[in-house]
């Protein structure tokens, strides 16, 4: 498919949680396409619906009403052509670096010479090959959030999803991360759709930034991010006057859509 054509179609989308006889109506009316290849980033207030529409493109969750599409094809259960990465990143402690990133490859492949091929390029892509042996507790938390990354990206799939995964960095860690991630995004061509709450990680990452409304969840503003790639190159102090005016343009909207929510004129 072109780099360009729409990759992921969401159309008239709601979800309701119904808990005994409670129901928290969590995303309203949600249509968004997003493109092959692009990098989207989605942004909002706090329990507004982010990882739930996260989880319905992924397909854990069940949607109430709407329709979710990749390739065409409607969503309804996971798939290995959608990598997730959450902040919590899951890997597995009881496991080395290498076996996490191999773990979802020896479920599909029994080649284990293309395995380790596949796992030594990708941690070396991430400067991890001499960290291969280590277990997950020996890492720091900008090696493990790597190790989720390319555990994602060894897989091949066709769409990443990551919710929020370098939110408990620390803010340089969080910047060199960011830059590996633009770059790896580059060289495989990946769709990726991306939250957060960092409005500087979002304008440095983004071809397109999503910001949602206060809970039922909608889009109340999608921006094209202008500004020239890679981005690590260009803004490497993310200091120029053009990056800091559309970061200032972003926040202008999430502090509209904040005030409106305890009611401030
Ligand atoms: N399994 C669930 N059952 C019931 N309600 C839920 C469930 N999951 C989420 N919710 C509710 O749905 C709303 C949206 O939650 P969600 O986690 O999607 O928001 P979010 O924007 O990702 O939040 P945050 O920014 O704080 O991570 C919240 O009110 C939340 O309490």
């Amino acid at each position: 498919m072109e780099k360009g054509s729409p990759k992921i179609e969401i159309s008239d989308l709601d979800k309701v949680y119904r808990q005994a006889e409670e129901e928290t109506v969590a995303l309203r009316d949600v249509s968004l396409d997003i493109k092959e290849g692009e990098f989207f980033s989605i942004i909002g207030p706090s329990g507004c619906g982010k990882s739930t529409l996260l989880h319905i493109i992924a397909g854990l969750v069940d949607k109430t009403n709407g329709e979710v599409k990749q390739d065409g094809e409607p969503i309804n259960k996971p798939s290995a052509e959608r990598g997730v990465v959450f902040q919590e990143l899951g890997l597995f402690p009881w496991m080395t670096v290498k076996e996490n990133v191999a773990y979802g490859l020896k479920l599909s492949n029994n080649d284990k010479k293309e395995i380790k091929r596949t796992v030594n390029n990708y941690l070396s892509a991430v400067g991890l090959e001499k960290f291969k042996d280590s277990f997950i507790h020996q890492l720091s938390g900008g090696m493990k959030a790597r190790v989720a990354l390319v555990r994602s990206l060894a897989n091949d799939p066709k769409v990443l999803l990551m919710d929020e995964p370098f939110g408990g960095l620390d803010e340089i860690t969080k910047e060199i991360l960011q830059e590996e991630l633009e770059r790896l995004w580059e060289d495989t061509e990946k769709t990726i759709i991306f939250i957060t709450h960092d409005i500087e990680e979002a304008t440095f990452l983004s071809d397109r930034i999503g910001v949602m409304t206060n809970r039922p969840g909608s889009f109340r503003d999608i921006s094209e991010v202008n500004l020239e790639r890679p981005r690590r190159d260009k803004y490497p102090d993310r200091s120029k006057e053009e990056f800091i005016r559309f970061k200032k343009d972003i926040g202008s909207i999430l502090k509209e859509e904040g005030k409106q929510s305890m009611n401030i004129a």
